[in-house]
């Protein structure tokens, strides 16, 4: 199946989608080897069993009716007993009963292994896409398809781990046909015959209605993302507030509501559909059986069958005819779950584009010259329009740099190019001299520092907010401390009445929310966390005032002393200590150079910076 098309709902997309059953079973596999073989030989045990005890039923009433017929037969139990003529009946019964009880534990011993099997795969599964998934580029994450295919893996994968069951009790129901079918066609190999085409037009119902409600869910995706998305804003406590403010509810409810009536509708026609035709086809089913039992009826009048005969025929037929059934249906639905999971394989063939070359040079320590801009072009995937272009400009080592201008200039996208978020299209980005392309690519990631605009606000405690940074050290608490102290974000933790050990923010009932500003100060404090030789704060002071982002920014400066320091920030009154300023215009440097010498020569930092000045006045 073509990534991403629809499959088209007819028999071989169903037939191409058991392609997907080796691969999921070697990943059953690989979650526990010991519990799939328990597994296996549990289910082959229970495959046997309905054929064992209905030839035993069938053995024991041979034996009552010839023992019931015997002319001189004892007219009482022990006199039954002292003849020694039931014992065969005895033995035959104990069989069963050793089966029945057998039959019972083997059933628990299956529902355990099959529930523990479960829980080890999906913990398998969700490791290796979060695995996946972190190594993708992030270009990746802000494609909406993308978003899409992630979303099927996730949603569709974790749905299909009960297929693990339906797989298994298949093998199981095949191998319990067989030994019926053995017996059958012992008696008489038409009746197989019969049963078997009488339920063809039934399976092929089903996988054509299967393969319907999966070419629909597949469609319906980027919709019901909308859908989802759009309940979850009218309800969170992040949209809380402007939901009220403005009024928004009866809009997003009309918006979920128009959607999830399409989605109802469509559901419904389908359903009705399978509804009739199946109906029919299943009738058909019901008429061979009772075609075959009225055959056994008059087999047995006419002599040729015993009573035992016919107990394990009709027994037989009855639960041959009920296996076949959910065998065939389960077998289309299995090759209809199976189709579910082309989104989990598909998600695992992406490859990240951005990634270390094979043989990658290591980050130098320290940095001497720096980074280098040369002559850089870079537009977003799918955008037509440059974010930066032409762009050549240096950080030197041990320099501090500050980047100014306005909205959508290009500064946060020279962030995300020195840490390899992206690659350019056009030019080079040099460290010391080689593309940094030709370096190992989590030593380069290890080595930047960023904090961005939009930093994450993890639900989790204070001092692990801060650990962020430098993750392998979240057991390090004096280093946390230090680091706090150094971002003035001490002064906020002090005030919690767990400390360090707070839970923030407002997912968790245990968590305490946090003002926009000492949010921020917990997230500069990453910064000092980590060993980077190039450290960004990319305007993550923006709720701070401007005397407290003057602070941190002179903090910065000099915690930063021998590295290079990069501050991104719309207040002119903060830029200024930066050893240099970058006026970026429209993807471009426009002018550069110190404050003084800046404020020295008209343009338009002296512009912007009058213009500031003003407000301050
Ligand atoms: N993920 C993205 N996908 C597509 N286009 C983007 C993306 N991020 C930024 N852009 C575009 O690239 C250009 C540069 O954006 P960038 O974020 O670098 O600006 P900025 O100078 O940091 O702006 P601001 O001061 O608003 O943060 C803008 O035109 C923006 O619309």
């Amino acid at each position: 199946m073509a990534p991403g098309a629809p499959p088209t709902p007819d028999f071989s997309a169903r037939w191409a989608a058991l392609k997907n059953i080796p691969p999921f079973l070697r990943m059953v596999w690989r979650a526990s080897p010991g519990l799939t073989l328990a597994m296996l030989v549990l289910r082959l045990i229970r495959a046997l069993m309905p054929v064992a005890m209905l030839w035993v039923g069938k053995l024991i009433i041979d034996q009552v009716v010839a023992l019931s017929a015997l002319p001189d037969a004892p007219q009482t139990l022990e006199g039954w007993w002292n003849s020694g003529l039931a014992e065969t009946l005895v033995l035959l019964v104990a069989l069963e009963l050793g089966l029945a009880v057998a039959q019972d534990l083997t059933g628990r011993l299956v529902s355990y292994v099959d529930a523990m099997l479960q829980e080890k795969l999906v913990i398998d599964i969700s490791i290796r896409l979060m695995d996946h998934a972190a190594g993708l580029d992030l270009a990746s994450f802000e494609d909406a398809s993308f978003q899409d295919r992630l979303d099927r893996a996730r949603r569709n994968t974790m749905g299909r781990i009960p297929l693990l069951g339906q797989i298994m009790q298949q093998v199981q129901d095949v191998v319990t046909v067989a030994s019926f079918a053995v017996g059958l066609t012992l008696y008489n190999p038409w009746l197989v015959v019969l049963l078997a085409l009488a339920l063809i037009p039934s399976l092929f119902g089903e996988m054509h209605f299967n393969a319907q409600t999966y070419a629909l869910n597949h469609r319906r995706a980027p919709d019901r993302r909308e859908r989802d998305y759009l309940r979850m804003i009218a309800a969170t406590s992040e949209t809380a507030k402007e939901v009220k403010i403005f009024g928004l509810s009866p809009w997003l409810r009309d918006r979920y509501l128009t959607l999830a009536r399409r989605f109802y509708v469509e559901n419904r026609a389908i359903q009705r559909r399978q509804l009739s035709v199946m109906a029919v086809l299943t009738a058909l089913g019901t008429l061979a059986y009772y075609g075959a039992f009225l055959w056994i009826i008059a087999r047995t009048l006419t002599g040729t069958l015993s009573i035992g005969d016919l107990t394990f025929l009709s027994g037989s037929f009855l639960r041959l005819r009920g296996l076949l059934e959910g065998l065939l249906s389960s077998f289309s639905s299995m090759a209809g779950e199976a189709m579910y999971l082309d989104d989990l394989f598909e998600f695992f063939t992406a490859i990240p584009a951005i990634a270390s070359p094979p043989n990658p040079l290591p980050i130098p320590q320290p940095i001497r010259h720096g980074f280098r801009f040369d002559d850089v072009g870079f537009r977003y995937p799918g955008r037509e329009a440059w974010a930066v272009r032409r762009m050549t400009l240096e950080l030197a080592a041990g320099e501090t740099v500050a980047l100014v201008g306005e909205n959508g200039a290009g500064k946060t996208t020279i962030v995300k190019l020195l840490a390899r978020l992206y690659d350019p299209d056009e030019g080079r980005i040099t460290l010391d001299g080689r593309d940094l392309r030709e370096y190992d690519l989590d030593q380069l990631r290890a080595t930047v520092g960023v904090i961005f605009q939009d930093f994450v606000r993890y639900a989790v405690t204070a001092a692990e907010n801060i650990a962020i940074g430098r993750i392998e050290a979240r057991d390090d608490r004096p280093r946390i401390v230090s680091s706090a102290e150094r971002a003035l974000a001490d002064e906020v933790i002090a005030k919690l009445p767990q400390g360090y050990d707070q839970m923030v923010g407002k997912r968790f009932a245990r968590g305490l929310d946090l003002s926009g500003g000492e949010w921020q100060k917990l997230a500069i404090a990453r910064a000092y966390m980590r060993d980077a030789q190039l450290l960004v704060l990319d305007e993550p002071t923006a709720a701070l005032d401007a005397r407290a982002e003057y602070e941190v920014f002179q903090r910065f400066r000099d915690l930063t002393a021998g590295r290079i320091a990069l501050l991104i920030s719309h207040r002119f009154s903060s830029v200024r200590m930066a050893d240099r300023i970058i006026v970026l215009e429209g993807g471009r440097v426009q002018d550069q150079g110190s404050h003084a010498d800046l404020i020295a020569r008209p343009g338009r930092y002296r512009e912007l910076f009058e213009l500031q000045a003003q407000g301050y006045r």
